[in-house]
């Protein structure tokens, strides 16, 4: 029997009007690609808590509609469709866009995940894959509230280092820099931001009104100055590869925008009228021998000014001007074009850095002399490693005590002098109180094969450096003494704990002994025969005498034991390994005894 049949279905009668001709001709009107991206994008469902928009809502960075009632509401030409380009009159059938118009999605990554496209801050998954048909429409008119969310703008690390090196630029700049601070800080920090971007203008930020073009001016580099960094600059002895090969057109292993040596780029004088005289952070070196040149040299690579570097023999800065080389400490290493060797106190005059690189016994005398000559507000970088004898005093402390108010700062970590010369790849570490100038400085000092950390912690640093030379005597001894490799592993880890029960007692932290400067520079000068405290050692473990074993060489650890061993009984530590360096420095010790009473020493938790 056929089934009944249903009674056929009324239809609602039709309740909205017949379009009129001139939306019907819009309908029919091919969409621009711009228009079906857009479109193709606000279908597209987005992760909640992404920036997900409200129903309705435009698409963060959409063109803003004109007139209120949107673009759609005057009338526009239709626009044929381009010869030869499939789908530019809204192909319905265009390859990868199953029965949708737009442009093909993204090509899919590992995973399912789709490759972002252009602008687009999309998430990626399941969300995007769904085929259009199954995706819920949005209106596409009506109210427009605000996101819910807004995606988060990724803030380039380029904007916090040039907040913080124009705030030292302003340290170290001479002059009144409190006039039109405020202003001078935030144009050039808006300048490095965006030359840290690097790749075309900040994204239109609703909030912000858009900056005179004025400002964009500054940008653009100085005439007749080539940019910092550029591809073709021409690299001069002591610029990493060009070490090996004075004078050669070298491209930077790396674009020296991206490290902080932005610092070094000039900026009009604060409270100086625009497009006027620029300022430099000239540098000074304290000390010719071979660490202050190799220094010298890399402050030189890393900054558009000069650097002198002062002598106490003034016949030696006259033959290494003359000579463009440190024959006695660095030879075969040219100096760098804009160092200048000199013995004149006054040259140091005009620095806003002055970094001290003499034996650390010697600090305050050499400060006492030269401080008249230098700015009250140069900043003193103290590159020796040691205590003071007698005093037992931190280097930090002399200085404070030969030149109160100056602002300090600490260089140290697991370089040698030669190496640094030499352009092998280095990193150390520069603390400074200010967050700010121990950046800048740490900005200003590095390069291409130069990495200078930066750090709060003035005494960690400065522990690590000084205590790490006296460690390294006992490592030299044992090997000297032909104990083997595994003695020699057991020191090291041994005065490294030690080396951080002192440092925690002096106020230090620990995290800065685990760095560069303390397990870094311990590990360096206890495993190699280049450092001259580990060669003392060894020589002192083949049996040498102890006013001998320094072989005419600087051997900071041997004057720095007896202050660093009174520095730990002060503070109820510790020091073992030390003491048995001291008392064999002092020649109050044999080693073999000193090794004996060593392995003779109350077993204990590895961690007391
Ligand atoms: N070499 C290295 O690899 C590193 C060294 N350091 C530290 O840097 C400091 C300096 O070491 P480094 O450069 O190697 O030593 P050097 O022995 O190579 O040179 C010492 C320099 O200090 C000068 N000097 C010595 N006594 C005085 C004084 N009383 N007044 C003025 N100048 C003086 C010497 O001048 P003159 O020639 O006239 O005697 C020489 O120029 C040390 O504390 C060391 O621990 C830190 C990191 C690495
Ligand atoms: O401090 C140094 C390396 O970091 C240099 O070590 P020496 O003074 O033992 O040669």
């Amino acid at each position: 029997m056929p089934a009944p049949l249903a009674p056929p279905r009324r239809r609602a009668p039709a309740r909205r009007r017949p379009p009129r001709l001139a939306v019907l001709a819009r309908r029919l009107r091919p969409h621009s690609a711009r228009q079906r991206q857009r479109r193709a994008v606000a279908r597209e469902p987005r992760a909640p808590g992404l920036g997900q928009p409200a129903a309705g809502a435009p698409r963060r960075g959409a063109r803003p509609r004109r007139g209120g009632a949107g673009r759609d509401a005057g009338p526009r030409r239709a626009r044929p469709p381009l010869p030869g380009v499939a789908g530019a009159a809204g192909d319905a059938r265009r390859p990868g866009r199953p029965g949708g118009r737009g442009l093909p999605p993204a090509p899919l990554a590992a995973g399912g995940r789709r490759a972002v496209r252009g602008d687009e801050r999309r998430p990626v998954g399941d969300a995007v894959l769904s085929r259009p048909q199954d995706r819920p429409r949005e209106p596409r008119r009506g109210p427009c509230p605000r996101p819910a969310l807004r995606p988060r703008r990724v803030r380039p690390v380029g904007d916090r280092d040039a907040g913080g090196i124009l705030r030292l630029r302003r340290l170290l700049a001479p002059g009144p820099a409190a006039a039109g601070r405020g202003r001078a800080g935030r144009r050039g920090r808006d300048r490095l931001a965006a030359r840290s971007r690097g790749l075309g203008p900040r994204p239109r930020d609703a909030r912000r009104p858009p900056r005179p073009r004025r400002r964009l001016r500054a940008l653009r580099p100085r005439r007749g100055r080539r940019p910092h960094g550029g591809p073709q600059r021409r690299l001069a002895p002591g610029d990493g590869a060009a070490r090996h090969g004075a004078g050669r057109h070298v491209r930077p292993s790396r674009p020296v925008r991206e490290r902080s040596a932005a610092a070094a780029r000039p900026l009009p004088p604060a409270g100086a009228g625009r497009g006027r005289g620029v300022v430099t952070v000239t540098v000074a070196v304290v000390g010719g021998g071979a660490w202050g040149t190799a220094l010298a040299n890399a402050a030189a690579a890393g900054q558009e000014g000069e650097v002198v570097l002062w002598m106490r023999d003034a016949a030696a800065a006259r033959d290494a001007a003359r000579a463009r080389e440190n024959a006695r400490y660095l030879p075969g290493v040219p100096l760098h074009p804009r160092v200048r060797p000199s013995g004149e106190a006054g040259d140091l005059a005009g620095a806003g850095a002055v970094l001290l690189v003499v034996p650390a016994q010697t600090l305050r005398g050499v400060l006492g002399t030269l401080r008249p000559a230098l700015r009250p507000d140069a900043t003193l970088v103290i590159c020796a490693k040691g205590i003071e004898r007698g005093s037992d005093a931190f280097m930090t402390e002399v200085a404070a005590a030969v030149a109160p108010g100056a602002p300090l700062a600490v260089l140290s970590g697991p370089s040698f002098a030669a190496d640094v010369a030499r352009g092998l790849p280095t990193a150390v570490t520069l603390a400074a109180a200010e967050p700010a100038r121990a950046a800048a400085l740490a900005g200003i000092l590095s390069g291409p094969a130069l990495r200078v950390y930066h750090s709060g912690d003035l005494r960690g640093v400065e522990i690590g450096g000084a205590a790490k030379n006296v460690l390294a005597i006992a490592c030299g001894a044992v090997v000297g003494r032909g104990l083997g490799e595994s003695a020699r592993a057991a020191l090291v880890a041994r005065s490294f704990a030690e080396l951080m029960r002192f440092a925690r007692a002096c106020g230090a932290r620990s995290e800065t002994l685990m760095g560069l400067s303390g397990l870094g520079d311990l590990v360096l000068s206890a495993s190699s025969a280049q450092s001259r405290n580990f060669a003392f050692g060894e020589r002192l473990g083949r049996g040498a005498d102890p006013g001998e074993a320094a072989g005419g060489k600087l051997a900071e650890g041997a004057l720095t034991a007896a202050g660093l061993v009174a520095l730990a009984r002060r503070h109820g530590v510790e020091m073992p390994v030390a003491e048995a360096v001291a008392a064999l420095v002092a020649g109050t010790l044999r080693l073999d005894d000193a090794i004996a009473a060593l392995m003779r020493r109350p077993l204990r938790g590895e961690d007391e």
